[in-house]
């Protein structure tokens, strides 16, 4: 549906993105997740159609966006991160007025505006003149202008940034249910963000994609060797035997355990890679008269995903989970400079 590949923007003497690859099937949810400055909304002005690349090719729907940016444009609906809202106006109306730029056919205007309003949740507000809505339904606006001409993808451009947790699970939800055919790219500097949204994660660190992947996908190819944390009462001198004669293992270390009851000994143990011996860890301990308490495989987190993969950053937190991503310390960011740029509604 969506196919990028080898994407470059250079702004002058900054490179904002740098051979960028990546496809999103028919129906998919990918989220670029990166700092700011990682370069998401580069990528995203560009697939939407609103601003060229400096070099490689993207394609929606088969059509390459820089030779077909109207006909792009028909099957694609974009947020961006300020969408262009006319406050004075009332909901309604900025949809038709939006539908009618769009090239809404009269005879389908109001089926599109209301299918998009009650896709949108905004049924009740449609009187409502856009600047008494809260953040969170002025967010439900500006989805509702990017998805108003029924368009089989859309883009959304930290579609959550500036909204409040109750209003960010909202919005959450809406973004989920307009899935299904519709194929969706959004952007976001917050990891729990995308990890719960999204199908697949497109990590974005200085203008590259370093990782793309299911969450799951990214966490297990960091963790190739299972590493394991084992509590038994017995013997440590036996334990320790029986782990060593395992030659799946890699690695054996005994815990300090004081705060364990008596007896008690801990172990963390690595496997060989895409070695799994937690049956044949268990079988020998017991058949060595050991009694086993727990046996818990340590699994990498997307945090540690993310932390491995953008080292250099330093992510400062002791709680990323829970913690928005740093800002990117670009050198030479320039201030934006007036661009051939066109107008994003
Ligand atoms: N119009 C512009 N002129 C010059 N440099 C720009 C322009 N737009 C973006 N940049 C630079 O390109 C780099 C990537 O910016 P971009 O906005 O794509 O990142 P981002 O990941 O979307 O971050 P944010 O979440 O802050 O928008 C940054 O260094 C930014 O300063």
């Amino acid at each position: 549906m969506i196919e990028v590949e080898h994407l470059s923007k250079v702004y002058g003497s900054t490179t904002a993105i740098e051979d960028v690859s990546f496809t999103v099937n028919q129906g998919e949810i990918l989220g670029l997740l990166g700092p700011n400055g990682a370069g998401k909304t580069t990528t995203m002005r560009i697939l939407a159609g609103y601003l060229p690349a400096s070099a490689g090719t993207a394609k929606v729907s088969g059509q390459e966006v820089h030779e077909n940016p109207m006909a792009v444009r028909r099957c694609i609906g974009y947020l961006p991160e300020n969408p262009p809202l006319y406050l004075d106006m009332e909901v309604v109306d900025y949809l038709n007025f939006v539908a009618r730029i769009k090239g809404v056919a009269p005879g389908d205007r109001r089926r599109c505006v209301d299918a998009a309003l009650s896709q949108c949740g905004l049924a009740e507000q449609r009187r409502t003149i856009i600047r008494k809505l809260s953040k969170g339904y002025r967010q439900r606006v500006g989805i509702a202008q990017a998805i108003v001409h029924e368009p089989a993808a859309i883009i959304l451009d930290e579609p959550t940034v500036g909204l409040d947790p109750r209003q960010i699970i909202e919005v959450r939800k809406l973004i989920k249910s307009l899935a299904g055919d519709r194929t969706i790219i959004l952007s976001s500097h917050i990891l729990p963000e995308v990890r719960m949204t999204c199908d697949r994660i497109a990590i974005i660190h200085r203008g590259r994609v370093a990782d793309i992947g299911s969450p799951h996908q990214l966490v297990t190819q960091l963790s190739k060797n299972l590493e394991y944390e084992l509590e038994l009462k017995g013997d440590p001198d036996i334990a320790q035997a029986v782990l060593d004669q395992i030659p799946e293992l890699q690695q054996v270390e005994r815990l300090e355990a004081p705060l364990f009851p008596a007896h008690h000994i801990r172990f963390k143990v690595t496997a060989l890679p895409d070695q799994d011996p937690a049956p044949k860890m268990a079988s020998l301990l017991l058949a060595a008269n050991l009694d086993l308490f727990e046996l818990r495989r340590m699994q990498a987190s997307l945090e540690e995903v993310f932390l491995k993969l953008t080292m250099n950053e330093g992510m400062g937190s002791d709680s990323p989970a829970e913690t928005a991503l740093p800002t990117a310390p670009i050198a030479n960011a320039p201030s934006p400079s007036p661009l051939s740029e066109t107008s994003e509604l």
